[in-house]
């Protein structure tokens, strides 16, 4: 392979890559469990059903600051009765409560176990130790039963629940500590280049900040993954040996950006093609030069260096993968309006960086790969069929989500 890459054969398809992709991939879909704290639950998806250990209320309460009392009492209103005693919220058994008789009770507290029904303080006046009641309640008003929220027992999540903040609310509601999740897929990412630095420091003449690293790190995150490793190797093939060594050692999946095109530093396709990867074009821009491969028994993605390629490289081919992997929801496509003419290449499968607009979808970018600046006021890549040459305002054309 190693020698064809000057000239290079027929461009595979992105559905046949993808498919190719979608075998090697194959093995991070069957996730075990864990068990994490409810603290960290957050965005993870449940590995099971879960019932609720205990009624909800827990025991039966005030849901009103007022008087509970037993509405027979106050069938004929205005009905003065005693205050024989007040209940706050708080650690206590059910005080007694005997007919015609008020007790002072705030939200939350348990409710006396005569009484069948508060009445708000707003209904009423104190005047010493007694209590007038100017509107009758029927029983059960401003009570909350034990159980009426949920029995012991019952269902309250399903096994594929990607745990939101209503979630995280129920099960600290019923007591539980931590909630067995899917495990998310360990993901390294490697950017290869010699002119590559960490953003905080000084560009020296020929540098530039490594972007690849914290935007594929970003996207495998988004997409419910771990990121086990972000790494980083110059041009020289032990150096990036070694760091894939590493990765490989830590992660399910490993990603790598930079080192793939036709130059005479391609230190990925170097090392890689002689650990028996495959490298090849896609028909799509960008993107176009991808290339995977197995090592240590660990899937590897090699994505072009240019910022736009990697990141689209990750959205066509990782993306659908990686969250069907972590239990996430696919992102479908939806079709939108062009705003204006659009022309493309011929024979490549065009990903045009767009951003939806009140009348449908318009281009953000020239279609430069290193145009990250218009990438970031994209919303959406319009997904232009290769065999496509130009399409006018006023077509419908498939956009993705990004
Ligand atoms: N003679 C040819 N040259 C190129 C071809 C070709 O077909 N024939 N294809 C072009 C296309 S398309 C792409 S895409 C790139 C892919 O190149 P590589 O994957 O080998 O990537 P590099 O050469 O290492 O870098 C390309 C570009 O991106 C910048 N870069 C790389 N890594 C990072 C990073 N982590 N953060 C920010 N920017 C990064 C790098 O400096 C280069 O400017 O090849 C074309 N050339
Ligand atoms: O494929 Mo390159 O990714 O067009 O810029």
């Amino acid at each position: 392979m190693a020698h064809q890459q000057r000239h290079p054969g027929t461009a595979r398809s992105v559905e046949d890559h993808a498919a190719d992709v979608s075998d090697l991939l194959g093995s991070l879909l069957t996730r075990p469990s864990e068990t994490i704290r409810l603290d960290d639950a957050l965005g993870r998806v449940l590995s099971d059903d879960i019932s609720s250990p205990i009624d909800l209320p827990l025991f039966r309460n005030s849901q009103m600051d007022g008087f509970a009392v037993d509405s027979a009492s106050i069938a004929t209103v205005p009905a003065t009765l005693p205050i024989v005693a007040t209940v706050p919220a708080g650690p206590a058994e059910p005080a007694a409560h005997l007919a015609a008789t008020a007790v002072r009770i705030m939200t939350g507290a348990v409710m006396p176990s005569g009484a069948d029904a508060v009445v708000p303080v707003e209904d009423t006046e104190v005047s010493d130790d007694k209590v007038t009641v100017y509107r009758s309640r029927s029983a059960g008003e401003f009570v909350r039963e034990r159980g009426s929220d949920v029995r012991t027992g019952a269902l309250l999540l399903t096994s594929g629940t990607l745990l939101a903040p209503r979630h995280i609310s129920v099960l600290a509601a019923v007591g539980l500590p931590s909630v067995a999740v899917r495990t998310r897929p360990k993901v390294a990412i490697i950017t290869t280049g010699a002119e590559l630095v960490d953003a905080g420091t000084t560009p020296g003449p020929g540098q530039i900040f490594d972007s690849n690293g914290a935007a594929l790190a970003a996207s495998a995150r988004a997409n419910g993954a771990e990121v086990a490793i972000v790494d980083r190797s110059g041009d020289e093939p032990d150096a990036f040996r070694s760091v894939l060594r590493r990765a490989v050692a830590h992660a399910e999946l490993v990603i790598t950006s930079g080192g793939v095109s036709m130059g005479d530093y391609e230190v990925v396709k170097d090392v890689l093609t002689e650990l028996g990867a495959r490298f090849g074009r896609i028909a799509m821009q960008p993107g176009g030069p991808q290339g995977l491969a197995v090592v240590d028994g660990v899937p590897v993605l090699t994505f072009p260096g240019n910022p736009v390629s990697t990141l689209v490289s990750f959205e066509v081919f990782v993306r659908p993968l990686l969250r069907r992997a972590a239990g996430l929801p696919p992102i479908s496509p939806a079709e939108a309006t062009l705003d204006h003419d659009v022309t493309s290449v011929p024979g490549k499968r065009q990903f045009l960086r767009g951003r939806r607009t009140a009348s449908g979808v318009e281009v953000v970018s020239g279609p430069g790969s290193h145009l990250v600046a218009a990438l970031a006021w994209a919303d959406v890549l319009l997904d232009i069929p290769a065999d496509a040459t130009s399409l006018a305002a006023g077509d419908r054309v498939k956009v993705w989500p990004l």
